[in-house]
């Protein structure tokens, strides 16, 4: 079943009247499915971070409509698309985005407190989270005192505390080296297998990319092509690589 559903997106910055406009996205339209893993990869410009921020309701289309679990955001008021988004979508970002005055598990802890929680829930939630990403001996650092990979895992698990359907991650190796992607991008397959929660990712990183289950490849604007991954992580990391190859436009990291 479709989880997320975005109906011939048109983004356009700037007026109306064409003049100094941009159009970003002309006419997306996606599927995803529940428990699936996407990664939206293309050219610098080509309008990934604009479909994400659509999709995932910070930023509104131009003209189209998305809808998640079968509620159109588009046609939502302020509030209660701010409601929906709390309950409905983790995020994570390149730059992590933790609080440095608190520490690894007040972090975490954040959007619970947010969500009025009992304690007991709160600290049960955490815990099982820490252990899950294996960040519970950093649970009472700052994060000024923990690696980038560990901050983007107490990102990853603040992200998953008020069981979201869908994940919506911004590049989020995109700080990392190529050790800690790697780890960050096993806590992602944990949430989609383990968690049984979508994830939805933009990055440019084609090491990351492999690890997902379908690859979507945005070229000025429009949806390019897809593919679905099939046989081994290498053999994907190629197909995408050829992709990527047709696509053009600037170099991935790899
Ligand atoms: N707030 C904005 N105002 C005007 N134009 C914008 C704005 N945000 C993005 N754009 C333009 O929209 C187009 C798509 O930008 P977007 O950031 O979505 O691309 P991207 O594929 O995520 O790029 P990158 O890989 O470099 O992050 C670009 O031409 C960009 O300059």
């Amino acid at each position: 079943m479709a989880i997320l559903e975005a109906n011939n997106i048109v983004k356009v910055y700037g007026s109306s009247s064409g003049e100094g406009s941009t159009t970003a996205l002309d006419g997306v339209s996606l599927s995803v499915k529940e428990w699936e893993f996407v990664a939206i990869m293309g050219p610098s410009g080509s309008g990934k971070t604009t479909l994400l921020n659509i999709l995932s309701g910070i930023d509104q289309p131009t003209s189209g409509g998305v809808s998640i679990a079968g509620q159109e955001i588009s046609e939502m008021a302020g509030d209660e698309l701010a409601l929906f988004r709390r309950k409905q979508f983790g995020f994570v970002f390149q730059e992590f985005n933790l609080l440095d005055s608190l520490t690894v598990k007040e972090n975490i802890m954040l959007p619970m407190v947010l969500e009025k929680k009992r304690v007991t829930e709160m600290e049960k939630k955490v815990q099982d989270l820490a252990k899950l990403f294996d960040i519970e001996i950093i649970l009472g650092k700052y994060p000024y005192h923990i690696s980038g990979g560990q901050q983007q895992r107490t990102a990853v698990s603040r992200a998953l505390v008020n069981d979201p359907g869908i994940i919506f991650a911004d590049e989020p190796t995109g700080n990392l080296d190529s050790k800690s992607s790697a780890v960050i991008m096993e806590c992602f397959e944990k949430i989609v297998e383990e968690l049984a929660t979508t994830v939805l990712l933009v990055t440019h990183d084609v090491f990351a990319a492999s690890y997902c289950h379908k690859v979507v490849f945005i070229k000025d604007g429009k949806i390019h092509s897809s593919i679905v991954k099939k046989g081994t992580k290498k053999e994907f990391l190629d197909r995408i690589m050829d992709h990527l190859a047709v696509l053009g436009g600037r170099t991935y990291d790899i």
